[in-house]
């Protein structure tokens, strides 16, 4: 679930797996071949290469450094296959394997890597065409050059266009999962993710991060009295002030229902207990408009902090909650954050501060 969001690597496993495959076979088999025509450079190149993607297929699967072994393996491998362009006693037609190389490259490494590898690779193939039949330069042997250079060139624009449009609609999905259809807001699994990063950020810059938790006030009553639909509104309004009000850094969210949260990166327990109720104030002074009437909406809302609350998302939104139920139970529109429990604008308290 924690790795939901992250871009999806695992086409990217299935090919290289598939290229490790077939050159695990076709390197044994190309060696051997090669040994009989006493081409035994390229037969223990062949060889070497057989073995290291044997290697390599053991751990393909669960390697957290994919991108890395990837350049590891591809590099050489297409360094080999130059090398076989090269070779006097290798025919012709091995130059049809130069359209491969736009394709390995822009499915395994994506659109940049890709495009980089694709360039330089291609262009090497051609140099190579070049210095193999530098002697017998013929009008035959330039349309076969041309050929194969612009052929591979189509191949690389159409994988380029390919693996950006994959990638844009990859981001999508991401973004998607990630969002509260009905507001807009994040939902839940984005916020588990952003707290994963903000919590890294506090550790290493020894900063608080805080959470509130906040639930609307009556709100099956505005449900039952007014419908569903406008239900729906108050919900909007209510996401839409918190993105105003929020700092751009900061992650308001829907939890689902009418349960938001806000994850406040640089507040301590008592400045984001400050910011909810500013928020609660606001809130309360902006009515979301009806017909005629003007539909007053409040809010509850618990506030924690990493550290004293506790070091996980689950933790704080647990510690989160109870207090929002605290707030609850003292009557509702109100902020709880607790060390020592304490209610801001509490109608039943004479003081800010309440004994718990
Ligand atoms: N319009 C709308 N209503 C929703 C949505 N999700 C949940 N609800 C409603 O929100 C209401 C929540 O009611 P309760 O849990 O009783 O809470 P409440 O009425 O706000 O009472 P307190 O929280 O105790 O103040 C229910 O009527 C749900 O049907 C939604 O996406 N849209």
């Amino acid at each position: 679930m924690t790795d939901s969001l992250e871009r999806n690597l695992q086409h990217r496993r299935r090919v290289l797996r598939a290229l490790l495959w077939m050159t695990l076979i076709a390197g044994a088999s190309f060696a051997l071949i090669n040994i009989k025509r006493e081409l035994y450079l390229l037969a223990s190149l062949e060889l070497i290469y057989a073995a290291f993607a044997a290697f390599m297929l053991r751990f393909v699967d669960t390697t957290p450094h994919l991108k890395a072994w990837t350049l590891a393996f591809l590099v050489p491998f297409f360094c080999i296959m130059v090398t076989a362009l090269l070779l006097p006693q290798s025919s012709y037609t091995i130059f049809a394997w130069i359209q491969s190389i736009p394709i390995i490259s822009y499915l395994l490494l994506g659109k940049r890597g890709g495009f980089w590898m694709a360039l330089i690779f291609i262009s090497l193939g051609v140099l190579a065409f070049n210095v193999r039949y530098v002697t017998e330069l013929s009008l035959v042997n330039l349309a076969v050059m041309a050929n194969v250079g612009f052929s591979a060139l189509a191949v690389m624009l159409f994988s380029h266009i390919y693996e950006r449009s994959r990638d844009d609609n990859e981001q999508r999905l991401i973004e998607l999962a990630g969002t509260d259809s009905l507001t807009g807001l994040a939902n839940r699994m984005r916020l588990s993710e952003a707290f994963r990063a903000m919590r890294s950020q506090a550790d290493r810059s020894n900063t608080p991060l805080s959470l509130v938790v906040l639930d609307l006030d009556h709100f099956k009553q505005v449900n039952d009295r007014y419908g569903h639909e406008v239900g729906d509104s108050v919900l909007l309004h209510t996401a839409q002030l918190l993105k105003r009000r929020l700092r751009d850094s900061d992650l308001p969210c829907r939890l689902g229902g009418e349960e938001f949260a806000m994850l406040l990166p640089g507040a301590t327990l008592e400045q984001a207990a400050d910011l909810a109720d500013a928020v609660r104030v606001l809130l309360a002074q902006s009515p979301v408009t009806v017909g005629r009437e003007r539909l007053n909406v409040t809010f509850s809302a618990g506030v924690a902090t990493l550290g004293e609350d506790g070091d996980s998302l689950s933790e704080l939104l647990r510690i989160a909650d109870r207090r929002m139920y605290e707030a609850k139970g003292g009557g509702r529109n109100q902020v709880v954050a607790a060390g020592q429990r304490y209610a801001l604008a509490k109608p039943d308290c004479t003081s800010d501060t309440c004994s718990e």
